[in-house]
């Protein structure tokens, strides 16, 4: 079980404080590189192809060594083992916590409640295979005998951002002739949009639900099948063009999809981590399975890192002990994904779910209400768009926004110095926010443009940089579906390891409720002309005015 921990009543958190105030807080990075040569050797980490330097933090020896007792108060290496060997680590769901299992090809017994769980997972994957394979050959045809071309994925949330992520994220791995589409949202546009660029005849919908009960993707299922039958006619002509990725078989067969078209998973899979489950069919039919197998091994090899590596090598813990150093003690509220590779454009779409639904949370795991910030805020978009967009506020802005850099060494399209300047501008921007620009080097770089005395002393304020603005960056030798697999399994555990450190419960998401349930409720009174006056006066004017609005 995890354990029960307030990070606050532990000596490291109360050392952690007193070493921010008394050692760190008029500490310049800059400075500690100057005074050791050393520091990128120190503080950086190689993990096959990718390398995770950590060294522009505003961290010291003594901040790492203090942090380590942190996780080692708070239990995580506790809390590792209590995950893998499948305790209901997801206690208000009572449930365990295993997608480390959905991608052990090692052969070993994984269990969840005494139950070894991988002949399952095998069975599954073997039935992706055979499909992915038989969509692939052209063996699986539509009903009037064409190939499938068009795979769309109906589902929200973890049914659609991993996939979506992944599938973006590895196009140049894409099968000859598949293109994917992916619609999540209720609003008709997404669907409608989409079913433009389709044929019914060579179009396969894969219904991605946990639950399948999910609003969202059984309204734009209901659409699709109607849109679908307008062609096709024949009800069984359905079979060959709808299969469900889900845990909920009963409904799965209520809305029609026949049983052997179902892909299944487990409630011990949290939807945020599901892209390794059945989720991932869209991954499979696009990339192919054998390089959806290299995701799950290279997911596999993180885990296996993350399980045997001590606290203080051990690179998901100490993304998430660094995360967490600015989080409670620099009082800073958000983290910037920024992956230099276009491709990966939706990383940071990805992992603000997984990051946000997971520890946005404000009870801890004893039902109190926790004393200290918890999940930060998680955004990002990549470089260099970002540069031109958001970055002057990352530069000069008055939050701290501790950021993560990733690039690849090398591109998939290697054309002129396209990749050489956007790596110039990777390895740029964590230097200047380390070492920001001092009044000094601003006055000297304007004394050269001519300009006059009065004119510089007007200037400088604007042209000063702080700096000791914190970066990790991640250099990866190329994305391929190996190391994107590591690396997404990086920042799952380094969420889990935070999680475990605050005392709150990452997988379940109770936050997302409330709005579901209300919107039920207001629905049917969207159905009539009648007045509403059953919300506070705001909601209440707002139906009505749309009611008059629609009109
Ligand atoms: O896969 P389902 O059951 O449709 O759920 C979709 C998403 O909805 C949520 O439950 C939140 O509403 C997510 O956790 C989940 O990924």
């Amino acid at each position: 079980m995890l354990p029960t921990v307030s990070p606050t009543q532990t000596n490291a958190w109360k050392s952690l404080q007193q070493h921010k105030d008394n050692d760190i807080k008029s500490i310049k990075m800059k400075e500690l590189f100057a005074k050791d040569a050393d520091r990128f050797k120190k503080l950086s980490h190689t993990f096959g192809d990718i390398v995770i330097d950590f060294s522009k933090n505003i961290i010291t020896d003594k901040t790492l060594e203090i942090l380590l007792q942190l996780a080692t108060e708070t239990g995580v290496q506790q809390g590792i083992e209590a995950m893998f060997k499948g305790d209901k680590i997801n206690a208000t769901e009572d449930r365990s916590v295993l997608h480390v299992a959905l991608r052990n090809l090692s052969g070993t017994p994984i269990y969840s409640e005494g139950k070894d769980v991988m002949p399952q997972v095998k069975q599954v994957l073997a039935q992706m295979r055979t499909f992915s394979n038989k969509v692939h050959s052209g063996e699986w045809k539509g009903y009037t005998g064409k190939k499938i071309k068009y795979i769309v994925n109906i589902g929200i949330g973890g049914s659609d951002l991993g996939p979506l992520m992944v599938t973006e994220a590895l196009k140049p791995y894409w099968q000859d002739g598949m293109q994917p589409y992916f619609v999540s949202n209720v609003d008709g546009t997404h669907i409608a949009e989409t079913l433009k660029k389709v044929t019914p005849e060579e179009t396969l919908f894969l219904i991605a639900s946990k639950t399948f009960t999910t609003q969202e993707t059984m309204t734009n299922a209901l659409t699709a099948r109607a849109w679908f039958m307008e062609t096709a006619k024949d009800e069984a002509a359905v079979a060959k063009h709808f299969v469900a990725l889900s845990t909920n078989e009963k409904d799965v067969v209520k809305f029609g999809i026949d049983k052997a078209n179902m892909f299944e998973f487990w409630d011990w899979v949290g939807g945020r981590y599901s892209l390794w489950s059945a989720i991932g069919l869209s991954i499979a039919l696009t990339i192919g399975y054998d390089n959806f197998e290299l995701l799950l091994k290279g997911a596999h090899e993180t885990d296996n890192h993350f399980k045997t590596t001590s606290l203080d090598k051990n690179i998901p813990v100490l993304m998430g002990l660094v995360g967490l150093w600015y989080t409670n003690f620099f009082g800073t509220q958000s983290e910037a994904i920024l992956p230099y590779d276009q491709y990966m454009h939706r990383f940071a779409a990805y992992f603000q779910q997984g990051n946000m639904e997971s520890n946005g949370k404000s009870t801890d795991r004893n039902g109190k209400h926790v004393t200290y910030a918890t999940g930060p805020i998680i955004w990002g978009e990549p470089g260099t768009n970002g540069q031109h967009a958001f970055y002057q506020l990352i530069h000069q802005g008055t939050p701290v926004i501790p950021c993560d850099f990733i690039a690849p060494a090398i591109s998939h399209n290697p054309i002129g110095d396209h990749h050489a300047k956007l790596l110039s501008n990777f390895f740029a921007q964590t230097e200047a926010l380390m070492n920001g620009k001092s009044a000094e080097e601003a006055k000297a770089e304007l004394e050269k443009s001519g300009k006059s005395a009065e004119e510089i002393e007007k200037l400088v304020p604007f042209k000063v940089f702080e700096g000791n603005r914190p970066t990790n960056s991640i250099l990866i030798k190329k994305i391929t579906p190996f190391t994107l697999g590591q690396l997404i399994a990086l920042y799952e555990h380094k969420i889990f390891v935070q999680g475990v450190i605050w005392n709150i419960y990452s997988f379940d998401q109770w936050g997302v409720e409330l709005g579901k349930q209300l919107a039920n409720k207001i629905l049917p009174e969207l159905q009539n002309d009648a007045e509403v006056t059953s919300h506070d006066s705001s909601t209440n004017g707002l139906i009505n005015t749309w009611k008059k609005l629609r009109n």
